[in-house]
């Protein structure tokens, strides 16, 4: 049977914007052990969801959760939920160690742990970089970096592929899959169609923000020759 204990759960997120509809029932789950993928053409929810599932924005109806519980909920919510969104913050000047300790430092997170998390990423020789001369993928590295400081159970990450070079995306889908072997729960958002379908175990796709499918990514898959051929049928070319 399987387990369902460390599955996020979204459930009937409804947001408006004035009088836009901007989330319309969203309901969808992303489960422990696997890699789920959220896609959607620009514009069509996906950072709202993640904003919400997140803490960082209210629904007008709905619920989103982390094995039952809402991410507002956890004490050190670091040690629960890894987060690579919206860049990676902190002024410019800062040194990229400086700028782990100091995340560690708010969620009670040991400073050793700032070394493993930097080795994880590849980045260990970036550690006395300044957070202004990074490059866009090393950007990314250093957010999945804070983003596995806590040795989360959950991983939501925005647009993770953005800015890595073809050696860094082949590094990311190598690492990811170990994170959901290792039993973590993993949900990723993505317009890379073609990223997705190297990476996911479950996709969903969300258009204008109603969910127009989920499942496995082999079942959605089904009778159609890509996952881009299914993106582009259900949004009707919108990417
Ligand atoms: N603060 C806001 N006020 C008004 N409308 C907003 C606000 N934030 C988002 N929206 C609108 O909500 C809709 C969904 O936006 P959202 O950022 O969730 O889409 P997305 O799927 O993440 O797109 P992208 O791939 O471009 O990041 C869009 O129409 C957007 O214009």
């Amino acid at each position: 049977m399987t387990n369902t204990t460390n599955n996020i759960v979204i459930s009937h997120l409804c947001k408006r914007y004035g009088e836009k509809d901007i989330l319309k029932e969203v309901s969808f789950e992303a489960k422990q052990g696997r890699i789920t993928a959220f896609l959607g053409p620009n514009g069509a929810g996906k950072s709202s969801t993640l904003r919400i599932l997140l803490g960082l924005d209210l629904c007008s109806t709905g619920t989103a959760t982390f094995g039952g519980r809402k991410y507002v909920t956890f004490d050190t919510p670091l040690k629960v939920v890894g987060a690579a969104f919206d860049g990676i913050g902190g002024t410019p000047s800062r040194r990229v160690r400086t700028h782990l300790n100091i995340i560690a430092q708010s969620n009670s997170i040991p400073f050793r742990r700032v070394s493993e998390v930097l080795e994880k990423v590849g980045l260990s020789e970036k550690s006395k970089a300044r957070l202004g001369t990074l490059s866009l993928g090393e950007g990314q590295r250093l957010g999945l970096a804070a983003a596995l400081l806590g040795d989360p159970q959950y991983l939501v990450l925005d647009e993770p592929t953005n800015g890595l070079d073809p050696t860094g995306i082949r590094w990311f889908r190598k690492f990811i899959r170990q994170q959901s072997d290792m039993g973590k729960t993993v949900l990723l958002s993505s317009h890379l169609l073609s990223e997705v379908e190297a990476v996911a175990d479950d996709v969903v796709i969300i258009n204008h923000g109603k969910i127009i499918a989920t499942g496995e990514l082999q079942h959605v898959m089904k009778n159609l020759e890509s996952l881009e051929d299914v993106f582009f049928s259900l949004t009707e070319g919108g990417a």
